[in-house]
């Protein structure tokens, strides 16, 4: 039984946490660069929390540029065991409208422009991403947001697309043939990252426009979508505000595997690993190196 440490991410719109006991700003030394702000600890209901501003305080760092390596690996240096991960989006369906929450399951990555793995040249890992979110962290995020009073979207397909321009009217129809439920900028490659370093991830879209495809909408409007963040903001607070009481603060293994995602994975010999990669993988590979070494 190890202790739960849940990690939450905003995103737009959000950028700070109430309720936290004792709550304090720490900086986060990471060799993978300097995460996106520093992380606000603290405890709520007995449940130690981390919570880390995806684009900083201020919204200083766009999609592209989010440090996503250093803000996982700062999160697993401070032990977070579970993230949930908050993001504004687009939604493709006529009946998930502005304001209601999506609980995210999958993910189509159309992102190109952003480092996506912790590993490469020295020490090659492939997990599996078959399914990208953790099923019981998610079903928490969900019983969460039915308790507040959030219209929830169990499940939706995630298309992660590189931004900072919102797509075209083409680019929002191919995206909804292809079966998307919502669109946005960021879980990507946060979630892989999450994997790669064994931290269950949830994913919770809150809907903020219906993209480019709907013929009564028009385009996407970044005041209109400030406007529904604002409300947003409170909503995903209750949310959280839910969440140590349905987790609790001693965790067993995660049942589906994520924390245990490297087991089998890293293919490279022991004899040809780079050791320089080998000291920046040291938060993210501390467990399947010890087992290996036994
Ligand atoms: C404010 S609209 C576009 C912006 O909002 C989303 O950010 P996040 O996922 O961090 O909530 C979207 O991905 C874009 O970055
Ligand atoms: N329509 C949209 N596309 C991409 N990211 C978004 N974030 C909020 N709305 C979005």
């Amino acid at each position: 039984m190890t202790q739960t440490i849940l990690g939450i991410i905003g995103g737009s719109g959000i950028y700070d946490m109430d309720g936290l006991q004792d709550p304090s700003w720490v900086s986060v030394d990471s060799p993978w660069g300097a995460p996106s702000d520093a992380v606000l600890t603290g405890q709520m209901e007995g449940v130690k929390m981390a919570f880390l501003p995806r684009h900083g305080r201020g919204h200083v760092h766009s999609p592209t540029t989010v440090p996503y390596r250093a803000n996982i690996d700062a999160l697993k240096r401070l032990g977070v065991t579970d993230i949930i991960s908050i993001s504004a989006c687009g939604s493709f369906r006529e009946e998930m409208a502005p304001g209601d929450f999506v609980i995210v399951d999958q993910f189509i990555d159309r992102t190109f422009a952003r480092e996506k793995s912790f590993f490469g040249t020295g020490c090659v890992a492939h997990v599996s991403l078959a399914h990208p979110t953790c099923p019981r962290v998610s079903t928490a995020c969900a019983t969460a947001a039915q308790a507040a009073g959030i219209t929830v979207h169990r499940g939706g397909t995630y298309l992660a697309m590189e931004g900072p321009q919102f797509s075209s009217v083409a680019e929002s129809k191919l995206y909804r043939s292809w079966g998307c439920d919502v669109i946005g900028m960021t879980n990507m490659p946060e979630a892989k990252l999450a994997r790669e370093a064994e931290i269950c991830y949830a994913s919770v879209a809150m809907i903020t426009d219906y993209d480019s495809w709907h013929p009564d909408h028009g385009a996407v409007d970044i005041t209109a979508i400030i406007a529904t963040l604002k409300g947003n903001g409170s909503k995903a607070h209750d949310l959280i505000a839910r969440l140590p009481a349905l987790l609790g603060a001693d965790r067993s293994p995660c049942p589906h595997g994520c924390d245990r995602a490297l087991d089998h994975a890293i293919m490279t010999a022991p004899d040809k690993r780079d050791p320089a990669l080998l000291a920046r993988l040291d938060a993210i590979t501390t467990r399947v190196f010890a087992k290996e070494t036994r």
